[in-house]
């Protein structure tokens, strides 16, 4: 390994597999100097004969004078001055990238490169025999200390990842592991030079984080640019009538928004501007102030009755809408707030989705009852219930597996959960929240008709507003459903759920600045 990673140092952009089967030579230049021409069998390379030439040059002009080349000295032949750093040495850099990470290469910085790669190349036992007494030359100590750091600080990185369960790439797994402490830069053996390269965090930290509202409006856009780009072309050189009326009423549907919906703003915009030129904007705007009137009253907050202790929440929805997240980013608002918070892994058909909660609890401070894998959800949830009681939390949030409405055991098993917490405190749960996935059209209002009749949803949580989302269909289902909004998700991260705010959703679905 330690090897292995020096012969990288050696070998840029090498295909290490062309190579010799012995460990790569410490390729320092003076070996190479003192390498008598006959051992070497490859032809010389252009920089051994320039540097013979003026050797030669250099004894006619001077006989008496010394002609070896200072050992010391010798490292400043190859100075590459865009060498690659060590840490991402993993990752094969070519002399090419070499050249484009500083800028064109020096006309002599190529052959000293090439020079180099056929000096690593040589047969070790060569350069074994030519090679100067290592500990006196002043380069390989901070190579030794390299080589004896290099596997602490990939273990560092590597730690998280090998911790990790089955399902790696999630990336609240991602994320705890790129929390753990970065590992320091090493120092670099005399003669090399960090490539001018900007770290990723310096790159992270120069771009401003987005604020969740900008991730909000970016997530809409789709929603928001395909609706006012068809609405301005439908309105381009035509005056409101009927048949305008009814094509915008059309492009508000497909949007997502519902029927009730789009009859509110096409009548509100018959009322101000029939007969009369319409533009973009004056639809967008009327859209905007419509689509806020619809949110307005199910924009409510989550309100907890700490009197219950606990407070019994319970999540629910379709697989993979963002409940395990959710409830992840919700532990962290309470415990934030110095309340003592339970969480119930009760999805116990998805190993991930125990592990995913487990840390979440762990990042959240909040404590934790968990099972088996395939345990009896109901079961667990009671077991929850006790612990909660028994520890004061203030709130148990459980979680449950994600189910396709359709699927009607599974749809049992959860109001098994409901009937078993009304057991034990007829108000519980005293808040069932649905996770609703921004990037799915109608089929989100199907789901909340069945989760409402078989769990009793209170209210809503509208997840990945971030991504592509359309997000119309949460207005369709706020005039129908009149469910409470509670927040919405706008990112993978602990603190991407914000409470929902029926202007801005409106705002940025009607593409109309704030
Ligand atoms: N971009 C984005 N991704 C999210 C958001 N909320 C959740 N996710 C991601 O969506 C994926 C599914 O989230 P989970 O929390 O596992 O969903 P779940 O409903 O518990 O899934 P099941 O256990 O399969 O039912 C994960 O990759 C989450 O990181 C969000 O607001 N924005």
């Amino acid at each position: 390994m330690a090897f292995g990673f020096i012969k990288k140092i050696f070998t840029f952009g090498k295909d290490t597999a062309a190579e010799p089967e012995t460990e790569a030579p410490l390729a320092e230049p003076q070996v190479v100097e003192t390498v008598p021409e006959p051992v070497i069998e490859t032809p010389k390379t252009a920089i051994a004969e320039e540097r013979d030439a003026l050797l030669e040059e250099a004894e006619a002009a001077n006989p008496e004078a010394p002609h070896h080349v200072p050992a010391e000295a010798e490292p400043d032949i190859y100075p590459l001055p865009h060498a690659p750093a060590l840490p991402v040495a993993e990752d094969p850099v070519s002399p090419a990238e070499i050249e484009t990470a500083g800028g064109p290469a020096d006309d002599d910085v190529a052959p000293q490169a090439e020079a180099i790669e056929e000096q690593a190349a040589a047969p070790v036992e060569e350069v074994i025999e030519e090679e100067p007494a290592a500990p006196e030359d002043a380069a390989a100590e901070p190579i030794a200390e390299i080589v004896e750091e290099e596997p602490a600080a990939a273990q560092d990185e590597i730690a998280p990842v090998e911790e990790a369960p089955a399902e790696a790439e999630d990336p609240v797994l991602e994320e705890a592991a790129r929390i753990e402490p970065k590992a320091e830069t090493p120092v670099l053996p005399k003669g090399f030079a960090t490539a001018e390269r900007t770290p990723v965090e310096a790159v992270v930290a120069q771009q401003p984080k987005r604020t969740w509202f900008q991730r909000l409006r970016e997530g809409l856009s789709r929603t928001s640019s395909q609706l006012t780009g068809q609405i301005t072309s439908l309105f381009t050189k035509r005056k409101l009538d009927d048949a305008t009326l009814q094509d915008l009423e059309d492009l508000l549907i497909q949007a997502d928004l519902g029927v009730e919906t789009a009859l509110r703003i096409t009548d509100t915009l018959a009322s101000e501007r029939y007969g009369k030129d319409v533009t973009g904007t004056d639809v967008s705007r009327i859209m905007a102030s419509e689509i806020t009137k619809v949110l307005s009253p199910v924009a409510k907050p989550l309100e907890l009755d700490l009197n219950h202790k606990p407070h019994v929440i319970l999540v629910v929805g379709v697989n993979g809408t963002g409940k395990t997240t959710t409830i992840g980013k919700l532990a962290a608002k309470l415990s934030g707030a110095g309340l003592k918070v339970m969480l119930a892994a009760g999805d116990t058909f998805r190993a991930a989705a125990i592990e995913q909660l487990k840390i979440w609890a762990e990042r959240t401070g909040s404590d934790i009852v968990s099972s088996k894998l395939g345990a009896d959800a109901a079961g667990l949830a009671y077991e929850a219930y006790e612990q909660a009681k028994l520890k004061q939390s203030d709130v148990l949030i459980v979680d449950t597996a994600g189910r396709l409405q359709n699927k009607t055991e599974l749809m049992a098993e959860l109001e098994k959960i409901v009937r078993v917490l009304g057991k034990l405190d007829p108000d519980a749960p005293h808040t069932v929240l649905q996770t609703l996935d921004a990037t799915t059209g109608q089929n989100a209002m199907n789901q909340v008709e069945i989760f409402r009749n078989v769990a009793g949803v209170t209210g809503l949580i509208m997840t990945k507003l971030d991504g592509t989302a359309r997000g119309g269909i949460l207005v369709a289902i706020a005039a129908k459903h009149k469910l409470p909004v509670y927040f919405i998700g706008v990112g993978e991260g602990i603190d991407d759920l914000e409470p929902f705010e029926a202007k801005d959703f409106a705002q940025a679905i009607a593409g109309v600045e704030a």
